[in-house]
């Protein structure tokens, strides 16, 4: 069973001015989220994402349509029980927001003191949740003695505390470096993997969702616009909005601009190879076009990994008899996709 299920949920928002039209910032959205994964949810601003994040967490009713967290349906709860689900899930964010006045031992305390754990109870689960994210030693120090990584694995911390089942991270990385986020994702891996917790990861990265994501949805003006495993998607993706966001991290065939600038550059026909797991490996390919006396050229692309999975598209310059290159690529096209430049 769906640890988190949407069916058909809108959230619309009434106008701003008298007589404008309301917003609908989550339009008839349809997920389900499984115990165990790491749900990308990626969008550009004002896609709906934490609208979305929002109606999970039970801090706003949905205006129409159905969500489930845990089998149970938050649409018709009542606000105490409302309060015992938001127990359940974690939430980060991307300022931390940590209690400046509080030190990191107490930030981690709050929300179990909240739940009425007694102290010898909330000593023993902030020492073993500082342990986990490594900071021990900062145990007395205030948030703004330390650095972005290690304010957020404060906020990771904290949101562990109660134990969730779910952990929601709005733009978690959004405010760090790329090292640190590296760090904070790497950490957020190991929370799914030893905890098993589900964690749903909004962002507005496709680098974000490439490193740590298993399943994605792509959000735009409120809907789902495309879903599925990472993979597929980053391989081969159906919608031309989710095609933008892969091209921010995946070189796929170029643009024609792009073509201008390889054609004045390199002589020869200009062809992708694209590869997707299982296919025939790049050697193949290479040792192919090397044994029917062909000179080439990688110009443009690069292969990716996508949790172990490789993919990519190759872009070379080819030259030699153009009857021998016709021959090597029909040969080759009938194991990967060949694209010849026009
Ligand atoms: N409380 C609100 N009242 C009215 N309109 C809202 C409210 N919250 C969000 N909106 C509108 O709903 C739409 C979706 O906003 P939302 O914040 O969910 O998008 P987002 O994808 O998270 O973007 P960002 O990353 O910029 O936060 C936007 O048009 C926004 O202006």
């Amino acid at each position: 069973m769906a640890l988190v299920s949407l069916t058909n949920v809108t959230k619309t928002y009434p106008a701003a001015e008298r007589g404008g039209a309301p917003v609908v910032a989550v339009d008839d959205v349809t997920l389900d989220i499984e115990p165990g994964d790491v749900y990308g949810i990626i969008g550009y601003s004002g896609a709906g994402k934490s609208t979305l994040v929002r109606l999970v967490n039970a801090l706003e009713p949905a205006t129409s349509g159905s969500i489930t967290v845990d089998g149970r349906d938050l649409t018709a709860m009542p606000e105490r029980e409302l309060r015992g689900i938001r127990l359940g899930i974690g939430m980060i964010f991307q300022q931390f927001n940590l209690f400046g006045s509080k030190t990191v031992q107490q930030n981690v305390a709050y929300p179990l003191k909240v739940a009425g754990a007694s102290k010898s109870e909330i000593e023993a689960r902030v020492a073993e949740l500082l342990d986990f994210v490594g900071l021990a030693d900062k145990a007395r120090n205030h948030p703004d003695q330390l650095s972005g990584g290690q304010k957020q694995r404060v906020g990771i911390a904290r949101a562990l505390a109660t134990s969730p089942r779910l952990l929601l991270a709005d733009e978690a990385t959004s405010a760090l470096d790329p090292e640190t986020t590296y760090e904070v994702l790497e950490l957020l891996k190991r929370v799914n993997r030893e905890f098993g917790v589900t964690i749903i990861v909004i962002t507005h990265e496709m680098d974000v969702i490439q490193s740590i994501a298993t399943k994605v949805a792509v959000m735009d003006g409120g809907r789902v616009i495309e879903h599925g495993d990472v993979f597929d998607v980053f391989s081969d993706p159906q919608n031309p909005s989710s095609a933008r966001f892969v091209s921010t991290v995946v070189k796929g065939i170029p643009s024609p601009a792009e073509l201008a600038v390889l054609r004045e550059r390199h002589e020869g026909r200009i062809v992708t190879i694209s590869f997707r797991d299982g296919d025939a490996s790049q050697a193949s390919v290479f040792l192919e076009l090397g044994a029917a006396g062909l000179e080439f050229e990688l110009v443009y692309g690069g292969i990716n990994d996508i949790q172990g999975r490789a993919f990519g598209h190759l872009t070379l310059a080819i030259r030699g008899a153009d009857a021998a290159i016709d021959a090597a690529l029909a040969s080759i096209g009938s194991r990967v996709d060949v694209t010849e430049a026009a």
